[in-house]
C-alpha cells in the first residue's frame, strides 16, 4: 500500500523484514523479490532519482522503454505483490544493534518526520550527474537526458559518426575523448573556462583533431528536446549533433554517514551477494563499486533480495507442516467416505 500520514502510527510499530532506501532500478527489483518472498517490505522514494531522467533506456531488454516506465511498472508490480511505499526522503539511518532506525522526510511543507523499523536496510538510492551550471537551468533540462548524454555506456551507440561537444568537468575527464572516439571522430572538447588544461593535454587533443574551446557556455541551442548548437559567454557558437557531459556525480549517500560502511574511491564496497561491510545492510545500482547500468541495479537487486530471504528463512522455526497435512489427510479421508457409501451395498 502507499502509506499517508493515517498510516504512519501502525506503519512506525510493526518491524518491517527490510527497508529500502530508493525507489529507482535496483530497489524496485529488490521489493518485488522481497514482496514475492512474503517478506515485509517497505520502498521510500523522494522522486525524480536518476532512473527517473532517462528517455531511453538502452541495453535492456526486451525493448527500449522511459525511466518513467520503468519507474511505474516496477512500482505497480512490488504493490501487487505486497510491499508498501512511501513518498519520502530517507534522512538518517541509526542501527541499534537489533534492528535499524529508518528516519524520513514526508513532504516538503508541512513535514512530519516518522521513524521506521526494519531488520535490514537496502541502500539503492543512487547518485545524481553534475550538469553545467547555466544562468538558465532550464535550458540544460531541455536537452539533458535527450541528445545531450550523460552516460558514454549507455548513449556512445547513439553518437555514432555524429559532431559532438565533450563537456568535461576536469582535465582527467577529458580523456573521455579518447573513448567517445570509438563511436565519433568529430569530437570538440569544452572546458566551461573552469580549469588549466596542461602541455601534454593540449598536445594530445592537437594530435587526434580535437578542438579545444575553453570559455563559460551561455546556453545550448536547438528545440524540441533537440540541441544543435553551443553558444558561448562571449556570442559566439558552434553546431553540434549531440553532446556528452563528464562532469562527475553527486552520491546520495547522506543518510548512512552513521553506519560507517566500506568504501573505495566513494564507492561502497559490496561482496558478490551485495552485502556490505556491515552484515544487514545491503548496497545496490549506482551507489555501489561497479558498473552504473540499469542492468546491474536489477540484477543487484535480485541478489541482496534472496540473500536477505534465505537468512530469515534459515533462522526461522522449522516449518514441518505436520498440522496442515494432517487436516488434509482427515478431509480427503472424509470427502472418501460417501463415495463408498454411494457404491454397491456390501454384501448384496
Ligand atoms: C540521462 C540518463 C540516461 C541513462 N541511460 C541509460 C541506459 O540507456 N541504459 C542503462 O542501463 N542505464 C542508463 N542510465 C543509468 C541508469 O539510470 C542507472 O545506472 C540506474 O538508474 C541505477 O539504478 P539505481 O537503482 O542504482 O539508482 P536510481 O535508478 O538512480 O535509483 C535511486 C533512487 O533513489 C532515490 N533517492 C535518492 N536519495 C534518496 C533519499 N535520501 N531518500 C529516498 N529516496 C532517495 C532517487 O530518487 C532514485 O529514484 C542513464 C542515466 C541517465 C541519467
Amino acid at each position: 500500500m502507499i502509506l499517508k500520514r493515517e498510516h504512519f502510527d501502525e506503519k512506525q510499530a510493526q518491524l518491517y523484514d527490510v527497508i529500502i532506501a530508493g525507489g529507482g532500478a535496483g530497489g524496485l527489483s529488490a521489493a518485488v523479490y522481497l514482496a514475492r518472498y512474503n517478506l515485509k517490505v517497505l520502498v521510500i522514494e523522494k522522486g525524480r532519482g536518476r532512473s527517473f531522467w532517462m528517455q531511453d533506456l538502452w541495453n535492456y531488454v526486451p525493448r527500449v522503454v522511459s525511466g518513467k516506465e520503468l519507474i511505474e511498472g516496477g512500482k505497480e508490480m512490488a504493490l501487487h505483490y505486497g510491499a508498501d511505499w512511501l513518498n519520502g526522503f530517507v534522512e538518517a539511518v541509526t542501527d541499534t544493534g537489533e534492528e535499524f532506525q529508518v528516519r524520513v522526510k514526508y513532504r516538503f511543507k508541512n513535514s512530519d518526520y516518522p521513524v521506521f523499523r526494519a531488520k535490514y536496510l537496502i541502500a539503492a538510492t543512487g547518485l545524481m550527474d553534475v550538469l553545467p551550471q547555466l544562468e538558465n537551468m532550464q535550458n540544460v533540462y531541455e536537452y539533458a537526458g535527450y541528445n545531450l548524454h550523460v552516460c558514454l555506456i549507455c548513449d556512445g551507440y547513439e553518437m555514432t559518426n555524429r559532431r559532438a561537444a565533450l563537456i568535461a568537468g576536469s582535465e582527467k575527464a577529458i580523456n573521455t575523448a579518447f573513448v567517445l572516439n570509438w563511436f565519433t571522430p568529430y569530437i570538440t572538447v569544452l572546458t566551461l573556462g573552469a580549469y588549466p588544461v596542461g602541455d601534454e593535454m593540449r598536445a594530445k587533443l592537437a594530435d587526434h583533431g580535437y578542438p579545444l574551446i575553453e570559455k563559460p557556455i551561455a546556453r545550448f541551442l536547438g528545440k524540441d528536446h533537440v540541441m544543435d548548437g553551443i553558444e558561448f559567454a562571449d556570442g559566439t557558437s558552434i553546431k553540434v549533433d549531440t553532446g556528452l557531459i563528464s562532469m562527475g556525480s553527486i552520491r546520495h549517500d547522506g543518510y548512512l554517514k552513521n553506519l560507517d560502511l566500506l568504501t573505495d574511491g566513494g564507492d561502497i564496497v559490496t561482496e558478490y551477494d551485495c552485502r556490505t561491510s556491515h552484515p544487514r545492510v545491503f548496497a545496490l545500482g549506482d551507489l555501489k563499486k561497479g558498473l552504473n547500468q540499469v542492468s546491474i541495479a536489477v540484477a543487484d537487486g535480485t541478489l541482496a533480495a534472496t540473500a536477505i530471504w534465505k537468512e530469515i528463512r534459515r533462522a526461522s522455526a522449522p516449518r514441518k507442516w505436520t498440522a496442515p497435512l494432517q487436516e488434509a489427510a482427515a478431509r480427503a479421508e472424509e470427502s472418501a467416505r460417501p463415495e463408498i457409501s454411494l457404491g454397491a451395498p456390501r454384501g448384496g
